[in-house]
């Protein structure tokens, strides 16, 4: 038996054909949104992931803000950036793009940025607001992921959820949105410190496996017919390799490709987060007293 993929791409075009909609929507009452990056230095990674945001706002007619600093750019040339885009109308929500040179004060930078166009849903404001279950941007990988699991009807309500890795894009963020009423599931967290790995991924009806470490996922601790979602990515002389074992296949119900499953939606979710803090801009003009 081979697992049913969990086709990203697929699931990321459908977003768009919504998303273009709504574009067209947004530039027709006169607030086209954008879309900024901020991208310092010269890591190859980094440039193909920005570009690759950039040519999805293309397709979508969202605009694109692009400020790419030198690797030797200082703290002030990044807070200077930032200070450009918070104030420029034309920006809608941008990225920080990490990780930041070593020399930058990250923390520091991330908190400048104003938290209504935190497009990342990662500033500590927007975080905040989403443990008090407030409105706020949500972070885009986590979303992703769950709305991979619902396009294929896998339950969540109930659902035993176990997390492979405490990194703050996904890790530590999944479980404040799969704990939600609107989700309903029991999330595990695991990490380096988790005593039997094994065991708990084997309880699991969803795993969510992101820890970039090369295959930690074995078939041998993943549940019959377990839904299984690789999220992590190394770059390995082999080339990029995802935390689960292509053996996992042959036991799991689900499992999300890598690359093609949950990349592509980080960057649809970026897109989306744009989208709905114009939206809302726009709703909140309309209802304002002239
Ligand atoms: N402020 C910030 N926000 C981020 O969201 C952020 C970041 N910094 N720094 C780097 C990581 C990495 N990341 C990816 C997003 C999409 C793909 C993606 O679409 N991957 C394709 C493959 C792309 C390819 O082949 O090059 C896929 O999985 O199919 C990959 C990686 C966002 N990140
Ligand atoms: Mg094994």
């Amino acid at each position: 038996m081979t697992a049913t993929a969990l086709d990203g791409k697929a699931t990321r075009d459908e977003i768009f054909s919504d998303l273009r909609g709504r574009v067209e929507a947004l530039t027709a009452a006169g607030r086209t949104p954008g879309l900024g990056t901020i991208l310092v230095g010269d890591d190859p990674g980094s440039q193909a992931y920005v570009r690759g945001k950039h040519a999805d706002c293309a397709k979508l007619g969202i605009a694109s803000i692009r400020r790419d600093l030198p690797a030797d750019a200082t703290s002030a040339d990044i807070d200077a950036a930032i200070d450009d885009l918070n104030a420029d109308p034309a920006c809608t929500g941008y990225i920080v793009q990490l990780p930041l040179p070593n020399h930058v004060d990250a923390t520091a930078a991330l908190e400048r940025i104003d938290p209504r166009k935190d497009a990342d849903g990662l500033h500590p404001v927007n975080l905040g607001r989403l443990v008090l279950g407030a409105p706020a941007p949500l972070p885009c990988t986590p979303r992703g992921v769950i709305h991979l699991l619902r396009r294929y009807d896998i339950p969540l309500d109930g659902a035993r959820v176990v997390v492979v890795g405490r990194g703050v894009t996904i890790g530590r963020t999944i479980g404040l949105l799969l704990t939600r009423r609107s989700e309903n599931a029991t999330v595990t967290l695991c990490h380096t410190g988790t005593r039997d790995l094994a065991a708990e991924v084997s309880r699991a009806d969803i795993v969510v496996a992101a820890a970039g470490s090369p295959h930690l996922i074995t078939p041998d601790m993943v549940a019959p017919g377990a839904a299984v979602v690789d999220v992590g990515v190394s770059r390995t002389d082999a080339g990029l390799v995802g935390d689960v074992h292509p053996d996992v296949w042959e036991v799991a119900g689900h499992v999300s490709p890598n690359p093609g499953g949950v990349g592509p939606l980080t960057r649809a979710f970026l897109l989306v987060n744009v989208v709905e803090q114009a939206e809302s801009e726009v709703a909140a003009s309309a209802g304002a007293p002239v």
